[in-house]
């Protein structure tokens, strides 16, 4: 396992080391210890997920507030996505910028998001599983958002608004500056 920085703070790109022999491939999805040794953080996860999602759809920008805020550890398993993470932390001289990764089932690349961020990603392929781990519970109360569009950000997405799939609730998700003021 190798960890990547970025340029925002606690943000990783994670490079499994994978063991491939006549069979297929093995290799560690999540090890703590490693993960906690290489980044210096002491991150617990206590919640897994995982959606499919077809060509076009965009989950996102999410978060949760406050003591609910989570770190995700992110990964595709099937197809290839543009996973997005946006700096909220309002000390931090990053604010509002954000990092775009490619992340895949054939290049097995994760994404560590911190708490503190908004994420959401868009389908690139036909299909697309998606898996992530959280170091905080789903907390519905607490759960925000942010336009994936919002021109304060000015987010590339790769893919013309025209061809995403949004649904109600993200159709309808505040603008950064609004949303700054209730942090
Ligand atoms: C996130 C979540 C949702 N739900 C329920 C609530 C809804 O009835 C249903 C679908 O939820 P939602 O439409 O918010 O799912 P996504 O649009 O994939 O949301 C996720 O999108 C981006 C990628 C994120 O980073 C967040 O983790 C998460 O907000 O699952 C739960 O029961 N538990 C959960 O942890």
């Amino acid at each position: 396992m190798k960890i990547e920085q970025t340029a925002l703070k606690d943000c990783y790109i994670i490079h499994d080391t994978v063991f491939e022999d006549s069979r297929g491939y093995f290799f560690e999805s999540f090890n703590e210890q490693k993960f906690n040794e290489l980044t210096g953080l002491n991150t617990r996860f206590v919640q897994d997920n995982q959606s499919a999602s077809t060509k076009g759809v965009l989950r996102g920008l999410h978060f949760q507030k406050g003591e609910h805020a989570q770190a995700k550890l992110v990964r595709v398993l099937e197809g290839t996505v543009l996973d997005v993470a946006v700096d909220l932390r309002k000390d931090s001289p990053t604010l509002g910028q954000y990092v775009a990764i490619e992340l895949s089932a054939t290049s097995r690349t994760q994404f560590f998001v911190p708490r503190g961020f908004a994420h959401g990603f868009v389908v690139l392929s036909e299909r697309a599983v998606f898996f992530y781990k959280c170091d905080n519970f789903y907390n519905k109360q607490a759960e925000s958002g942010i336009m994936y569009n919002d021109t304060t950000l000015n987010i590339d997405w790769k893919i013309p608004s025209a061809e995403m799939i949004l649904s109600e609730k993200d159709q309808q998700n505040p603008l950064f500056n609004d949303i700054m003021k209730t942090l």
